[in-house]
Parts: structure tokens; sequence; C-alpha cells
């Protein structure tokens, strides 16, 4: 099962809570590339990982995919087992939610291998105590986000459009985001109808942001260059942070012209991370 990169065409942070959470409004799309899930019955619950970035993770009980099925089973009341397969193809801690859709994709996989139907209620509430993006990734669909992430509404069909998304390799902690942030709140920005082309799309973020960029580049000062890169490719409609990075994406009209910034990208950043793949339907 892929477990689906997830990116913040915007986010705005609208407001902070008494326990110190950010209360965010943000637009949530998924693209079409992401970790691997595979999940074959066993007596025992264990997870293997695998894949590029399978050496910065360790698969032990703090992994949310384990977490992850650890919480579904005694939701279920179950004492079921499985061996869990992680592709790790995403980087780690970049802003991209890696480990939340790493997370939803095991608890949907274990879903149906264990032949449960959990409380679609109690299933939203493990799902966040899992972390603020499981349960966005667990709609898996494109989404207006609210809440601290639990509030999801739907978004409408978003035109095609395609992506290209460079990390530079720094892993970035949203806690030490979060913190670093200074400044006020945002209005949020959500629209009542879907732009209708991907230059369209991409003017109605620019009149948006992500709040999070001045405090990622503390934590993180490459993000301006990878934003630079971006915004400097041919063919670029917008070049923004993902979350709270240190991902970077630009948006581009066609699948050509996204390919074409990647292979330009890492001509010149060689140690980049980057893939480009559509914005998921
Ligand atoms: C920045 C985003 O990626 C935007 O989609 C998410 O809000 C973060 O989601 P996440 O990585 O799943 O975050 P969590 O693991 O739940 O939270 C990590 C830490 O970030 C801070 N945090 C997170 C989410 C939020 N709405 N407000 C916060 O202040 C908290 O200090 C929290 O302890
Ligand atoms: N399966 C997993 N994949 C990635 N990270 C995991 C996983 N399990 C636990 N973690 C831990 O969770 C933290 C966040 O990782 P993740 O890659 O989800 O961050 P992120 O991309 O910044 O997410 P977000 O965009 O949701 O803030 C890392 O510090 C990592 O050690």
């Amino acid at each position: 099962m892929l477990a689906r990169a997830k990116i913040n065409l915007y986010l705005h942070v609208v407001g902070r809570r008494p326990d110190g959470f950010h209360l965010l409004d943000s637009l949530v799309v998924f693209a079409e590339t992401g970790d691997e899930i595979e999940v074959a019955p066993a007596d025992t619950l264990s997870l293997t990982i695998v894949g590029p970035f399978a050496g910065k993770l360790a698969a032990d009980d703090d992994n949310l995919v384990l977490r992850a099925a650890r919480g579904l089973r005694d939701l279920a009341g179950i004492t079921a087992g499985a061996a869990i397969t992680l592709a790790k193809n995403l980087p780690v801690a970049s802003g991209i939610g890696g480990g939340s859709a790493d997370a939803a994709a095991t608890l949907a996989a274990l879903t149906a291998l264990w032949k449960i139907a959990p409380d679609r209620a109690a299933l939203d509430r493990l799902a966040l105590s899992l972390g603020a993006d499981v349960p966005v990734c667990l709609a898996g669909r494109a989404s207006f986000m609210g809440g601290i992430g639990e509030e999801i509404a739907p978004v409408g069909a978003l035109p095609p459009a395609h992506l290209l998304l460079v990390n530079p390799g720094i892993a970035t902690p949203t806690p030490a985001v979060f913190k670093a942030r200074t400044g006020g709140f945002t209005a949020a920005g959500r629209w009542a109808s879907p732009p209708s082309d991907a230059k369209a799309l991409a003017a109605a973020l620019q009149a948006r942001g992500n709040d999070l960029t001045e405090a990622a580049i503390t934590v993180t000062p490459a993000i301006r260059d990878v934003l630079a890169a971006i915004a400097r490719t041919e063919h670029c409609l917008l070049a923004r942070l993902s979350g709270s990075g240190a991902t970077c994406f630009g948006i581009y009209a066609g699948a050509a012209e996204a390919e074409a910034a990647r292979r330009a990208i890492l001509a010149t950043n060689p140690g980049w991370w980057a893939i480009a793949a559509p914005i998921a339907a």
C-alpha cells in the first residue's frame, strides 16, 4: 500500500491552544509517490524497514508503524500479529508527513488483514493520538485541514498539476520549528471553489503562504537555498515550503516541466533529494 507524501500547499497558523498546540488552516494534498507498507499474517507484530532511507529510522517500539499497529489492536480488542514491511522512500523528519503516512497506511492495511471494522470516531481519535498529520493521511484525499489536524474538510476537485519535491538532506524536527516561530496569527485562507487550472492554482496559493517558513529557515538555513533553486527552474509556477520543512515543493503545469526541473536541481545540487510526481487526484 502506497503511503503518499503529504504536501501543505498553504499553511496558516490561525491560533494557539492553551496546551501550546497550534491551530492551523492548511490545504493538504498528496503526491503520487511515497513510502510502501506491506502486511502479511504472523503470530506476533514485527517491522522490517527497507529502502533508501531505512538507515535513518529504527524499527523499534517508537516507530509510528508499530505504534499504529498496537493502537489498532487495542482498539479492536484482539491479539493478532502481522509481519509489516516498510519501504522508506521519503526522507525522515522532512515536512512531507512520511511517518504520518506510514501510520495511516498501517491502520488501513491492518484493518483489512485482520478483517476488523473499528468505530470511525475511535479510529480518528487513535490517528490524532499518533500525530497531528495522521487524520488527514487516513482521509487520504486533498483536504482543508483545521484544528491541530483533526478537522478535515473536502476541497473539491483540484486541477491537474505536478509537484517537484526537494529536500536538502537535513532532518528538521517539527517541534523545533513550532518552538522557533514568532509573530501573530493569520486568517484562514479557504476558498469557496477550486481554481480551474495549474496556473490559477498557483495564483490562488500565491495569495496565501506557509507561516512556518521563517521559523523553519532559522532551524535549517539551507531551506532558503532550496526555495531559491526551485524558483529558478523553468516553468515553475510557485515555490514553497511544505509543513515544517525542510522539504520544499515547486508546482508545474506538466509532468515534463516538473521532471526537467528535477534534473536541473540535481545537476547543481547532487547531494539533495528530489522527486517529481503529480498531485494525486
Ligand atoms: C506542521 C504539520 O506537518 C502540518 O501539516 C503538522 O501540523 C505536524 O504534524 P506532525 O508531524 O504529525 O506533528 P506531531 O508529531 O503531532 O507534533 C509534533 C510537535 O509539533 C507541535 N505541533 C504540532 C501540530 C500542531 N498543530 N501544533 C503544534 O504545536 C507540538 O509541539 C508537537 O508536540
Ligand atoms: N515510520 C516512520 N517514518 C518516519 N518517521 C518516523 C517513523 N516512525 C517514527 N518516526 C519519527 O517521527 C518523526 C517525524 O518523522 P516524519 O518523517 O513523519 O516527519 P515530517 O515529515 O516532518 O512530518 P510532518 O510533515 O507530519 O511534520 C521523526 O523524528 C522520526 O524519528
